[in-house]
């Protein structure tokens, strides 16, 4: 059931996954189930760039660059460099999430940031039905690998989704009740 498959939805982090391959084929599942997301006008802004097997280490040093730039001295963490160099070493691949703005800018950026994201809840939802599981990760840095990305004008990086098989079924989720959400008129 629907119902059933979006509340199981979990974010899983690589600390959870198993090691286990992902093969190309199911990220192009993924990446077809993105695509199905609603666009106003059509603009389609989702854009996503893959690493997996040996460009995983290529993405680590994309990250690294990007955060050792951005992150001034006082804040810079060699320990979190090396947890999240670990994130992306131990993911089977890491597909990063692009939004590419419409040149004609037909439609507000918002909802072209809102399409995108409605691109990886589809995305998210497959991995359930393929046995994998990932999350959406957003740090700062993102907004720094624009060259190494090789990005377009207008496009974007909304942040990082870590994908893999995962070791033991997460826990529930849980979430504030819908009616202190919800006003009827
Ligand atoms: C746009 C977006 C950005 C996110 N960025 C981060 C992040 O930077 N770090 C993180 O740990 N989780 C991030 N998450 C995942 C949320 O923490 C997670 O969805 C939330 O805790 C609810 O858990 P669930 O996904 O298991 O339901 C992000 C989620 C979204 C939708």
């Amino acid at each position: 059931m629907l119902d059933q498959i979006i509340k199981n939805r979990r974010s899983i982090f690589p600390n959870q996954f198993s090691g286990k391959a992902v093969s190309k084929e199911e990220i192009k599942i993924l990446l077809e189930a993105a695509n199905w997301a609603p666009t106003h006008r059509k603009t389609q802004p989702w854009r996503f760039k893959v690493f997996r097997e040996d460009s995983l280490s290529v993405l680590a040093e994309f990250i690294e660059k990007a955060y050792t730039t951005t992150t001034p001295e006082h804040q810079f963490s060699a320990f979190k460099l090396k947890k999240t160099l670990e994130k992306v070493t131990t993911s089977a691949a890491v597909i990063v999430i692009c939004m590419q703005r419409d040149p004609k800018e037909s439609v507000p950026e918002w909802e072209e940031v809102a399409a995108t994201a409605m691109a990886v809840q589809n995305l998210w939802l497959m991995t359930g039905e393929l046995g994998l599981g990932g999350y959406w990760s957003s740090p700062g840095y993102r907004t720094a690998m624009h060259t190494e990305l090789k990005l377009n004008t207008g496009e974007e990086c909304l942040g990082f989704f870590y994908l893999g098989a995962y070791k033991e079924e997460p826990l529930a989720g849980e979430r504030d009740a819908i009616e202190d959400k919800t006003v009827w008129f």
